[in-house]
């Protein structure tokens, strides 16, 4: 029997933007075996969403942390299980015997890896040492989108990284693909030791994937050692970061807005961002509070090019209402869809006012 003082396994959740992670999240905390997982969500950009689009009750251990990961992950992941750590010692949270990290999209694997392995980042605090003692990386699970990984993969080098560092891969959107490949071959040059999983196979137990060993590196492709060697000798700094920017290229703004939106204008909003001239655009996501019933808000979701089906939720999953969307891209012209959102909002406020 798991004693209180035992370490608690800490899954890793990775897959680039949009790849289905929350959607995996979901499906793992709706799941009674699942009662006693902490669940730590860190999103890219300075505004979250993730953590209302997570289906949990309120007993449950949920914490977002926003910003980069590629230079605070160490400190990052770090100070969030120590707080866990100190909220179980005070009993401020029921036991908790696992952990799952759902990292950002664009997250590089190897500094969050260095930071829970034996030998990985050197100890800067006292917090560290007992994060060491308390806490061990037990896995790593990557979601891999079947209808965009390829591109991704074509484009940025996260989606190398996080595919390699995998222990399982779990291929998504199997249901909407309209080609079958052999994903299993396909990407066994950037990791041949991992084990490939169809989301929508009918015997598909995402639980079963979170085991008790510890994490290791062995039979996976030689780059993930050097990679790992790599980030330990990069120097991270001390500085500020945007929490905004990855590298120099890919950064994520929000619009929000506590009027809702007429249901019209949510419309013209989603086709503009996915359209030609926005062609930057990498993930789009947000809840929307709309004017026929303020209440219900709508989930939208853009992955790349594609808007997926919108959701209606019956009630605010949050404390937080009001209108937030997250445009994460490439030399997104925001001036433009800043003045655009604002317009429409305008709009809407106009009509509500003429009908009312
Ligand atoms: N049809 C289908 N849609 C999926 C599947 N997995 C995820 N989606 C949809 O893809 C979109 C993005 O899914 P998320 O689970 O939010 O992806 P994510 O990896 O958490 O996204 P980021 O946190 O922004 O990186 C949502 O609209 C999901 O409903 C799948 O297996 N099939």
């Amino acid at each position: 029997m798991k004693q209180f003082y035992d370490p608690v396994a800490v899954t890793l959740l990775t897959g680039f933007l949009g790849s289905g992670k929350t959607t995996l999240i979901n499906k793992l905390v709706s799941d009674p075996r699942m009662a006693d997982t902490a669940v730590i969500i860190n999103e890219f950009g300075s505004i979250a969403i993730d953590h209302d689009l997570v289906r949990t009750g309120s007993e449950r251990y949920l914490r977002t942390t926003t910003g980069c990961l590629c230079c605070s992950a160490t400190s990052d992941i770090r100070t969030s299980l120590y707080e866990l750590h100190e909220a179980r010692m005070k009993g401020a949270i029921g036991p908790v015997s696992r952990v799952v990290i759902e990292t950002t999209g664009l997250a590089d694997p190897a500094p969050i890896i260095n930071s829970l392995i034996p030998g990985g980042a050197p100890a800067t605090a006292q917090r560290d040492h007992a994060v060491a003692r308390h806490f061990y990386l037990q896995g790593v699970i990557t979601a891999f989108d079947t209808i965009d990984g390829r591109s991704t993969l074509a484009s940025f080098i996260e989606g190398w990284k996080q595919l390699a560092f995998a222990d399982d891969v779990i291929l998504t959107k199997t249901d909407i693909a309209e080609e079958k490949r052999n994903w299993p071959q396909e990407l066994a040059v950037l990791n041949p030791a991992a084990r490939f999983h169809d989301r929508h196979a009918p015997d598909f137990d995402l639980v079963s994937l979170l085991g008790e060993p510890p994490y290791s590196v062995s039979h996976k492709a030689e780059d993930v050692n050097g990679w790992l060697a790599m980030e330990r000798l990069a120097a991270h700094p001390e500085h500020d970061h945007d929490p905004n920017r990855h590298g120099d290229e890919i950064e994520a703004f929000s619009l929000t807005s506590e009027a809702p939106l007429d249901p019209d204008a949510i419309g013209i909003l989603l086709g503009l961002l996915v359209s030609p001239q926005n062609r930057g655009l990498i993930r789009m996501k947000g809840l929307v509070a709309l004017s026929d019933d303020p209440e219900r808000p709508m989930v939208i979701h853009a992955v790349q090019h594609r808007i997926d089906p919108t959701v209606r939720l019956p009630e605010w999953p949050g404390e937080e209402r009001g209108t937030r969307i997250v445009l994460i891209g490439m030399d997104l012209p925001q001036k433009q869809i800043r003045a655009l959102f604002a317009a429409l909002v305008a709009r809407s406020n106009k009509k509500g006012r003429t009908s009312a």
